[in-house]
């Protein structure tokens, strides 16, 4: 018997960060978009709890018990009083350390997975709360289409859509530390008044309207200073995107991802060619967004040899 569940990458589409609380972490008004670009978690029954990932960013995955599809699997078997013995085999496709919310989309797969696979049966707010024990973003992998997170950003409300988005999403040569990125937002911040993180009422009628340009107008994310600080060649990235007639351009949450929304497929061919000739990034992909959260694609017996 073998599941295998899809989990997408997100942007933040709003990102309102306020002063930091006592236990560290910020209150945000983070609105999620979930987009087309994926990871695959297949879960197998093992002799022991076993991690394995393919990809081209696979060599900076940890494949220990500190990997997020790790920690879900075993926070799931612990409710239960089962051994979480598992092999769990990572298909990664977004970015490490990127900003996509990609060692997130593991933890929320191999959830699913693994409930799936062991017949465990967890109700959807049980799923989301193991999933806020895992980390902020995680709740958000499961659910994906549009949200509103409050909170650390693990607190959802889904958000209507009114049409596809078009995208395009350039990776840098090296990642970040979301913890760092938080850190140097404090150290911006400092001797400033930081106000309570609000949605913007403006964002969420262009979500709704399935309008990119009134999209673009009101896109703001308050860790792009901080990003930027940590990796100013960023610029030059959001620069090359501009230039090429993006609607908006900004880094993607905590970054280093570079993301720029478009008009249309045409335009995003446009934007991807001219990012990939201006040397400014690793690599260059276009997706579509709204993308639904963590879906199970296949779940069958093992092959009888
Ligand atoms: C930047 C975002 O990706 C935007 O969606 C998220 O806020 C980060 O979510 P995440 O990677 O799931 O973060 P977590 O694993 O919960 O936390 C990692 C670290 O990020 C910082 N952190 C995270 C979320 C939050 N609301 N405030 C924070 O200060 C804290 O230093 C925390 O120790
Ligand atoms: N399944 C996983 N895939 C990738 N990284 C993981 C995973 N589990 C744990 N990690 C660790 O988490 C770190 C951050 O990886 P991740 O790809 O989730 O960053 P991110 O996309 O920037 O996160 P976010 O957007 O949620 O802030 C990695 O450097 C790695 O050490």
């Amino acid at each position: 018997m073998s599941v295998t569940v899809r989990v997408p990458a997100k942007v933040n589409v709003q990102l309102a960060v306020g002063a930091a609380r006592p236990d560290g972490f910020h209150d945000l008004a983070n609105v999620f978009l979930a987009v087309g670009l994926h990871d695959e978690v297949t879960v197998t029954p093992a002799d022991e709890l076993r991690i394995t990932c393919e990809g081209p960013d696979a060599g900076q995955v940890p494949l220990d018990r500190t990997n997020l599809a790790a920690r879900a699997a075993i926070a799931l078997a612990e409710r239960r009083g089962i051994e979480p013995n598992v092999h769990i085999h990572i298909a990664k496709d977004i970015p490490v350390a990127g900003g996509m919310a990609g060692g997130s989309a593991d933890g929320a797969g191999a959830l699913l997975a693994c409930d799936t696979l062991w017949g465990t049966a967890a109700s959807r707010a049980e799923l989301l709360a193991i999933c806020a024990e895992l980390g902020s973003d995680v709740p958000f992998s499961l659910v994906g289409g549009a949200a509103l997170g409050v909170g650390r950003g693990e607190r959802l409300t889904a958000l209507e859509t009114g049409g596809t988005f078009h995208w395009v999403f350039a990776m840098a040569e090296r990642g970040l530390s979301t913890p760092a990125v938080f850190r140097e937002f404090d150290r911006l911040a400092e001797g400033r008044d930081i106000p309570e993180p609000a949605a913007s009422q403006e964002l969420l009628d262009a979500l709704a309207k399935g309008d990119p340009d009134a999209l673009a107008a009101a896109v703001s994310n308050d860790l792009q200073p901080a990003a930027l600080s940590l990796f100013p060649e960023l610029s030059d990235t959001l620069a090359a995107g501009r230039a090429a007639g993006a609607l908006a351009a900004l880094v993607s949450g905590s970054g280093p991802t570079t993301a720029f929304l478009v008009r249309d497929p045409e335009s995003a061919a446009k934007t991807a060619d001219a990012l990939r000739a201006s040397g400014t990034c690793r690599t260059v992909r276009t997706a579509t967004a709204p993308a639904p959260g963590a879906t199970v694609t296949h779940h069958a017996p093992r092959a009888e040899w």
